[in-house]
């Protein structure tokens, strides 16, 4: 009998507030060392651990110019069209449910990975995907205390971009080409985002 492979997916959650290359480079590179066959980027509705953030269409619509050109990259809307906060325990079962016959594979960063024990119902999300922890500037990589069959952590280049930061250059009329992909920069001035925001 020929054993069919089961799609590997990635999933990479964000506020993309703006996306940058961060994000970009952290997908692309678990893509490759986990043999993903797409990444999905799953833009938050309403983060319940961040106070102010963007219109969801305009997040959302950045990280699709963002990924239009990467033929693996997918955008979906699960998380903003559903109401009230954005739990990591939703995205997942909507998008096992979505797709039950694949693999999920939960992408974060180094400083998202080490609050995860804060999450909702964190038990159940070791359950549904297995989770990818990479690397980022000023944030220690450790999975201490969680489960090491269902963690796995990955070294990716080092780029000190946050989207903290690029919204603050905006604001102080500091440029934020080569940090976000060049589309991005056209629509946060298109649609005037960040002028007066930290
Ligand atoms: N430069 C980076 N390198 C590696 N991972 C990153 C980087 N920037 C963000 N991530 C990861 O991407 C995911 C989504 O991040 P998010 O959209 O909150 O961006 P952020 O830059 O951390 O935003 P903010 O500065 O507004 O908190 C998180 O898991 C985060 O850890
Ligand atoms: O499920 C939770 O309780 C939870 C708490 C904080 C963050 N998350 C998820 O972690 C991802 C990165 O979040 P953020 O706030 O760093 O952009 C994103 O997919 C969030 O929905 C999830």
């Amino acid at each position: 009998m020929v054993e069919t492979r089961r799609p590997r997916i990635g999933v990479m959650g964000g506020t993309f507030d703006p996306i940058h290359h961060g994000h970009l480079v952290a997908a692309s590179e678990v893509a490759t060392s986990f043999d993903l066959d797409e990444v999905v980027f799953v833009p938050t509705g309403q983060p319940w651990q961040k106070t102010v953030v963007t219109e969801s269409e305009h997040r959302y619509l950045m990280t699709v110019i963002a990924t239009a050109a990467n033929p693996r990259f997918t955008v979906s809307r699960v998380d903003i069209d559903r109401d009230g906060p954005t739990y990591t325990i939703d995205t997942l079962r909507d998008l096992a449910a979505a797709r039950p016959d694949s693999d999920l594979f939960f992408i974060t960063g180094a400083d998202a990975i080490a609050q995860i024990l804060n999450w909702k119902n964190v038990e159940e999300l070791w359950s549904l995907a297995h989770f990818v922890a990479v690397s980022r500037p000023g944030h220690a990589l450790t999975v201490s205390g969680l489960p090491s069959r269902r963690v796995s952590l990955l070294e990716v280049p080092a780029l000190a971009i946050s989207s903290t930061d690029c919204r603050s250059r905006v604001s102080r009329g500091f440029p934020v080409w080569y940090l976000v992909p060049d589309g991005v920069v056209q629509y946060i001035t298109k649609h005037h985002l960040y002028r007066s925001s930290t």
